[in-house]
């Protein structure tokens, strides 16, 4: 029995596009984040995987980025379940402001601190630790037990929220986990062992 778990960070959104914080705001995708998205199936298809269900955010720009890929595998009923605790990390104060400006305000070390540390809230919002408390429990109660009974399972999510997922499939600590970053539209493809740990990890490049 194959344990096939695929994650992919949604296609560029148009506030990314914009550098800005973005959060829990609910900017869509770009046409370049639509056509990453597709590029996304189509590199899902080529490698021969499709889906028996699908887990996304109650953001727009993973659940668009979702569908297209969907529609790129010919699948576009795969049983889909969307939930708050897939949502990107909540930025707090910070959403709508240039990433930018952040740094001429605050400086370069305590943006990249809010952005990529394990344990510093950006103001008013979620540190990767506190995100981890809401996506980890999803993962186990609801996404596990779909891959370990041999469902082939697709999350569409954001680059922290995955972060989070990544952080404990790949044994990442808090030391090590401000070097990962998650590109936009780019699949990671985990095979699980029967104890749920990771077998294999592919990254899928277009
Ligand atoms: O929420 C956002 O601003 C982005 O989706 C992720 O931002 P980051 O890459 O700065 O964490």
């Amino acid at each position: 029995m194959d344990r096939i778990l695929v994650l992919v960070r949604h296609g560029q959104s148009e506030w990314n596009l914009k550098n800005l914080f973005t959060g829990w705001k609910d900017p869509g995708l770009t046409e370049k984040g639509v056509e990453e998205a597709r590029a996304a199936g189509r590199s899902l298809k080529a490698r021969g995987l499709n889906f028996d269900r699908a887990f996304t955010s109650n953001l727009v720009r993973a659940q668009h980025t979702l569908k297209l890929i969907l529609s790129e595998l010919g699948a576009p009923d795969v049983p889909t379940a969307r939930d708050l605790a897939l949502n990107e990390r909540d930025y707090g104060d910070l959403c709508g402001l240039n990433k930018d400006d952040a740094r001429e305000k605050w400086g370069d070390e305590q943006v990249h601190l809010w952005r990529r540390s394990y344990d510093v809230q950006p103001p008013g919002g979620e540190s990767l630790k506190d995100t981890v408390a809401r996506v980890l429990p999803y993962y186990i109660q609801a996404i596990l037990p779909a891959v370990l009974r041999g469902e082939r399972v697709l999350v569409a999510a954001h680059g922290n929220s995955l972060r989070a997922l990544v952080m404990v499939l790949d044994g990442l600590t808090p030391q090590t986990i401000p070097s990962l970053e998650l590109a936009t539209g780019l699949p990671l493809v985990y095979r699980l062992k029967p104890d749920s740990t990771v077998e294999t990890k592919e990254i899928l490049h277009p």
